[in-house]
């Protein structure tokens, strides 16, 4: 099972959470307002330290434009896209024509999934990963540390021909509720933010060490 921390800042996260053996580092880039959104120059230093420290950077991103993507991960080194918003099968496709890896978040808001009537599409553009995640009543997405009704996601996650992680409002004492999608064989792995970090906003060796033991995180991406 993979580990995926995200919303890194500054060396220091990287230093840490490489250490911790966390497998995939989320860097936001693209994300306007966001409290870890990077410049493309912070993106291709974190990304560089994350590479040499052994773990896998992941661009995190709102951005629709295909070409925009393809100059930023091409600078930046980054071979994995974390599709985070409402982006389209087309741009996964593009994205895969680029031999990305590319990650494409599902909204789970209550019982329903948002994009479900392009799940097959995103399968056929060649998603390689899909990250079920929350999206609140009021549309917020992204952090919402709300974590998604076991038996929705469960049942989605189901009807999926490719790997997924799980994210929103993750914590080392819910993992029971997630018995059965765990289960799945196409359970790869948890995407955190809001937990990993203290009260201080900094991510924390004992929060992510927690939350890695509860989920029986094993690490490796490659
Ligand atoms: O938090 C955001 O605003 C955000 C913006 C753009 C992309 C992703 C964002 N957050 C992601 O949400 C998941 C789950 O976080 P949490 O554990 O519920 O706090 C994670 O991938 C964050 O990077």
């Amino acid at each position: 099972m993979w580990t995926k921390i995200c919303g890194a800042t500054g060396d220091a996260d990287i230093g840490l959470l490489a250490e911790l053996g966390v497998d995939l580092i989320g860097l936001w880039h693209g994300v306007p307002g966001g409290h870890a959104d990077l410049t493309s120059a912070q993106l291709t230093r974190l990304a560089g330290l994350t590479t040499a420290r052994g773990a896998t950077p992941v661009l995190v991103t709102f951005v629709r434009d295909a070409t925009t993507l393809r100059t930023v991960t091409s600078a930046s080194g980054t071979r994995w896209v974390q599709l985070h918003g409402y982006q389209p099968p087309a741009l996964v496709a593009a994205l895969k024509a680029e031999g990305l890896t590319v990650v494409k978040v599902l909204h789970l808001r209550g019982e329903d999934c948002v994009e479900r009537p392009l799940i097959a599409s995103y399968e056929r553009a060649g998603t390689d990963l899909f990250l079920l995640d929350s999206v609140t009543a009021d549309g917020q997405v992204g952090s919402t540390g709300v974590p998604p009704a076991p038996d929705a996601a469960r049942a989605l996650a189901q009807r999926l021909t490719r790997p997924f992680l799980l994210a929103g409002g993750i914590q080392p004492d819910i993992r029971d509720r997630y018995a059965e999608l765990t289960a799945l064989p196409g359970f790869a792995g948890i995407d955190v933010d809001s937990f990993a970090r203290g009260q201080d906003g900094a991510f924390s060796a004992e929060r992510v060490t927690a939350l890695r033991q509860a989920w029986g995180a094993k690490g490796g991406t490659s």
